[in-house]
């Protein structure tokens, strides 16, 4: 009962955290639009299994290294409030993990909706 109580605190917590994330920063909603785009597109080209599984997890790899960054950005703030080289490598970093799973998602998306919209015209 405890170890349930517990797990329904963190889960609490990380929707805290998700509603914080959303609501101050303004990339995670490009992305979660963006995210919300490639679903409606899946449902309008009723995409298999496989191409569900791929977008999905480009959608959820995408926002969480977004979260990732933010929370490190955040971290970073607070242990380096004034200038330092090595705080900004840090920011750098974190964001160009974002950066890579932003060019991965785009060209999957790319590869699954292309031949797509090829197939529909005309
Ligand atoms: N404390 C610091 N010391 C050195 N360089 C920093 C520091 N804080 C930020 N920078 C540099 O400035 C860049 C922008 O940092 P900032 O905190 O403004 O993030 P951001 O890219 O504006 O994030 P967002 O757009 O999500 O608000 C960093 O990537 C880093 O290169």
């Amino acid at each position: 009962m405890n170890y349930l109580k517990k797990r329904k605190s963190a889960f609490g917590y990380a929707l805290k955290g998700l509603k914080a994330f959303f609501r101050d920063e303004d990339h995670p909603k490009f992305h979660a639009i963006a995210g919300i785009l490639a679903v409606i597109l899946g449902f309008s080209f009723n995409l298999n299994s496989i191409e569900w599984i791929a977008v999905i997890f480009c959608v959820a790899l995408v926002l969480s290294f977004e979260a990732i960054n933010s929370a490190l950005e955040q971290l970073t703030d607070i242990a380096s409030p004034s200038y330092l080289e090595s705080a900004g490598k840090v920011k750098d970093i974190a964001a160009g993990a974002v950066l890579i799973s932003s060019v991965a998602a785009g060209i999957i998306g790319l590869i699954i909706f292309v031949p797509k919209f090829l197939e529909i015209l005309p």
